[in-house]
């Protein structure tokens, strides 16, 4: 197929850090320099991309984690009416899940960790390509999506959206408050339940929340476990299994020298 210009697409990277105790091997996987999928690649004759030397083993990524701690993924848009009306033709689509192909010479092709063509919904992309990242982080793994790409690619409709089709960022955000469920109850304080956390120049704070000086480490232990008999009671499964309903124990330290100026 003729084409007159390459048509827009834009890659959106999610990088997750392990943890220091988890393991670094990479389970990417290097291409012949000259062939992806059994054809030649631009990286023979030109530097303009990387990732076609690595892709993850990976259609998975629907199902479990991508094994990359950085991972590449593509998503294309469909032509605009403008582009439509001045004759722009489509020269690169996805050839499946994992690789880029141009149109006109079939045999230029580059591989990613995912490929989404221009049905592809921002659902299903934050879905297979984000969604881990958001979960890893409320495990304590540090994680970083973003989009980059030509103007009009298509960033700020991946990442912002709008109201009828919201974006990676929406959703992200929507999905890390549902993890923890939004519900902050005060564990030593019966009528403390649905407390508002807050903001102001000192910090982040639970408003209203009861505040116990420890003395000792048997008397932050002993806190502990009256806290742990009301969570039990409300959430009985705690027992059995892990759930996001974790008791978090707000730890306030003072230097000795803060408490007491602060007592005068
Ligand atoms: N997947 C998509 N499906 C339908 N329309 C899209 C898609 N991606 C982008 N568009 C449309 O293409 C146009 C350009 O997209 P967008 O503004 O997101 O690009 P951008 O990469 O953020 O551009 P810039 O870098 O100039 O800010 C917008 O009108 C947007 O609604």
């Amino acid at each position: 197929m003729a084409t007159k210009q390459a048509s827009k697409f834009q890659k959106l990277s999610s990088r997750v850090a392990n943890s220091p105790t988890s393991s670094t091997t990479s389970s990417s996987k290097q291409f012949p320099e000259h062939s992806i999928d059994g054809v030649s690649s631009p990286a023979s004759s030109s530097a303009r991309s990387k990732p076609q030397f690595h892709y993850s083993e990976s259609v998975s990524v629907e199902t479990e984690r991508p094994k990359e701690n950085v991972t590449v993924t593509v998503r294309f848009r469909p032509l605009s009416p403008r582009e439509i009306r001045q004759g722009e033709e489509i020269s690169w689509y996805a050839d499946g899940e994992t690789i880029v192909r141009n149109e006109r010479n079939p045999s230029l092709a580059y591989a990613y960790d995912r490929v989404f063509g221009p049905t592809t919904t921002t659902r299903h992309v934050y879905d297979v390509a984000a969604q881990h990242v958001i979960g890893g982080s409320m495990e304590g793994i540090n994680g970083t999506i973003f989009a980059y790409g030509v103007t009009s690619s298509g960033k700020t409709h991946t990442m912002h959206g709008d109201q009828r089709s919201p974006g990676i960022i929406p959703l992200a955000v929507k999905d890390a408050f549902s993890i923890i469920q939004e519900v902050v109850n005060d564990l030593l304080n019966p009528a403390g339940q649905n407390l508002r956390i807050r903001e102001d120049t000192q910090g982040t704070f639970v408003e209203g929340i009861k505040e116990e000086v420890v003395l000792s480490p048997a008397h932050a232990l002993s806190l502990i476990a009256a806290g742990e008999g009301p969570r039990l009671k409300q959430y009985p499964e705690a027992l059995f299994a892990s759930s996001s309903n974790h008791p978090n124990h707000c730890r306030c330290t003072h230097r000795a020298s803060q408490v007491s100026s602060s007592e005068t």
